[in-house]
């Protein structure tokens, strides 16, 4: 007899996580479950828009790899379109002159990169195609509907100790192990981290590569927004969406219709100035565990359920509407300077990670840099900028708005992901963001968490955490 399915399942956070698992429990347990889908906030979470004079721009979340399939089958079966992300010219500024400056011509970018780092850009292609290829694996997994009860094991079938000891070690000491030097990795790579992740090559080795593949071709935008594909994976999934703040969750014994007693937990939320609560038969936790953040109290677990102090990196995103002052930069007057980004490498003295030309959500355009045109720059600091630092940065400036992120986890490996399964029927999406944080990672843990309920629920424990499933797989048709 196949066990009835729950009757309620509580998801707490409406970000890209969140709902993607609201999305994939429905299609897992069938329409007849309550699903509930808890946000303090706004729906999409650390996806975000600003209006800049009325026009909207990405403030999180901004851009997805090609190769991301979740969060392209998403915009797809939901009705939604892509937009080329914007790909303008890069420099790499360091506090004095601009190291690296890109060409708008194939050839030469080639030769400047040899000249300056021999092959080793070429080399540093393929060793994140390597891992991303294998990265591709976890979509064969899922469509087959296997589950994983923690990250390091989600890691290891992927591409076995390798593949976690890129987890478990720096990046910095992978490529310096390697044989990639200095210079490049000051010059290269740690500016890439730095707008990536605002951190620097000491990252672990697997986001440092999620880091690298976003400087790929061909990275893309959701069309009026990422935050889009949250509101649409609502709708689709037919949750009940629930405005309040989770304060705290517990387990207790309830006599349901069946009068048969059975376990739930209570779920205690606040909504305007009221309190109120609800049982559960299941519980996904889908915001980072951290006081500053979700502040969610777990009450008298026995064992205690473990505290999570984890520290997520500040991080403030600033859009200009104004007139570069490109002599920041390069002795060039702004009809001369090219560059549609400027990253920045780990020099204290520097205020900014990074500044590039940005466009509306709506558009598909790649914009230019151009004089006596003010357009919109994004910036990305690890501090909110004084009036100073922005009159240092451009001529004149029409207006400016800032939003103030606790972005992603401060990566310091080795270290553990927090565990998916906190309780019997309480799960944790968010650890996967310490193997790398990034849309399409919570997309993938929002879908391996309703797995790994609905096989935990069923019994079918053949589903999870299977070895050797690439090699098991491959030969199925
Ligand atoms: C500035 C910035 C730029 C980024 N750029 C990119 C990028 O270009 N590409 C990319 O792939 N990723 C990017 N990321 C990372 C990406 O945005 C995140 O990894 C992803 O959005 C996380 O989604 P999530 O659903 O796991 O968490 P969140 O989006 O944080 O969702 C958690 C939700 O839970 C809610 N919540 C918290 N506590 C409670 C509570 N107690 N009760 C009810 N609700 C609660 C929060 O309000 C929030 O909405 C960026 C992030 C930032 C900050
Ligand atoms: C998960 C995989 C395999 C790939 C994701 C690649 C990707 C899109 C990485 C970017 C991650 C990230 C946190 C970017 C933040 S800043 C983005 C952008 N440069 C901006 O200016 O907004």
């Amino acid at each position: 007899e196949p066990r009835a399915p729950p009757e309620k399942i509580a998801v707490i956070g409406a970000g890209i996580g969140g709902t993607s698992a609201a999305y994939y429990l429905r299609q897992k347990f069938g329409k007849d479950v309550k699903i509930d889908v808890f946000e303090k906030g706004k729906v999409g979470g650390r996806l975000a828009t600003f209006n800049v004079q009325g026009q909207e721009f990405e403030s999180g979340g901004s851009v997805i790899h090609p190769l991301n399939l979740h969060m392209k089958r998403f915009v797809k079966d939901l009705g939604l379109s892509a937009v080329q992300s914007p790909s303008g010219l890069v420099g790499v500024y360091n506090g004095e002159t601009l190291v690296y400056e890109e060409s708008s011509w194939f050839i030469i970018n080639m030769i400047k990169l040899i000249w300056h780092y021999g092959f080793q850009s070429l080399r540093m292609h393929m060793w994140v195609e390597d891992i991303l290829d294998k990265f591709m694996r976890i979509y064969r997994y899922q469509s087959h509907d296997y589950a994983f009860s923690s990250v390091e094991k989600l890691l290891h079938s992927l591409g076995g100790d390798d593949y976690l000891g890129l987890f478990n070690r720096s990046l910095l000491e992978t490529l310096q192990k390697a044989g990639f030097s200095e210079k490049f990795l000051d010059e290269i790579i740690t500016p890439v981290m730095r707008v990536n992740y605002g951190q620097t090559t000491n990252i672990n080795g697997f986001v440092g590569a999620v880091s690298m593949s976003g400087t790929d071709p061909g990275l893309w935008a959701v069309k009026g927004g990422n935050k889009l594909v949250c509101s649409r994976l609502l709708q689709a999934s037919r949750s009940n969406l629930v405005s309040g703040l989770v304060m705290s969750i517990e387990e207790k014994t309830r006599t349901k219709q069946t009068g048969n007693p059975s376990k739930v937990y209570e779920v205690v939320y606040q909504t305007g100035s009221e309190t109120h609560s609800d049982f559960y038969d299941i519980v996904l936790v889908a915001t980072p565990l951290n006081q500053k953040m979700s502040n969610i109290n777990f009450l008298n677990f026995d064992p205690p359920i473990e505290e999570f102090h984890q520290h997520y990196e500040p991080l403030v995103t600033t859009l200009i509407k104004g007139e570069l002052n490109s002599t920041v930069f390069s002795s060039r007057a702004l009809n001369e300077f090219h560059l549609g980004t400027v990253l920045t490498t780990d020099n204290p003295d520097l205020f900014i990670n990074s500044i590039g030309l940005v466009s509306p959500v709506e558009e598909d355009s790649n914009p230019q840099p151009k004089a006596d045109i003010a357009h919109v720059w994004k910036i990305f600091s690890a501090a909110p900028l004084t009036k100073e630092q922005i009159l240092k940065l451009f001529v004149s400036y029409d207006y400016a708005v800032k939003q103030s992120w606790l972005a992603y986890p401060h990566y310091t490996p080795p270290e553990k992901c927090p565990s998916i399964i906190l309780h019997d029927r309480l799960y944790y999406l968010n650890g996967i963001e310490f193997a790398a944080s990034a849309m399409e990672m919570s997309a993938i843990a929002g879908y391996n968490a309703a797995l790994l309920a609905y096989h935990r629920w069923n019994g079918n424990t053949h589903m999870i955490d299977q070895e050797d499933l690439y090699e098991r797989l491959k030969t199925e048709l």
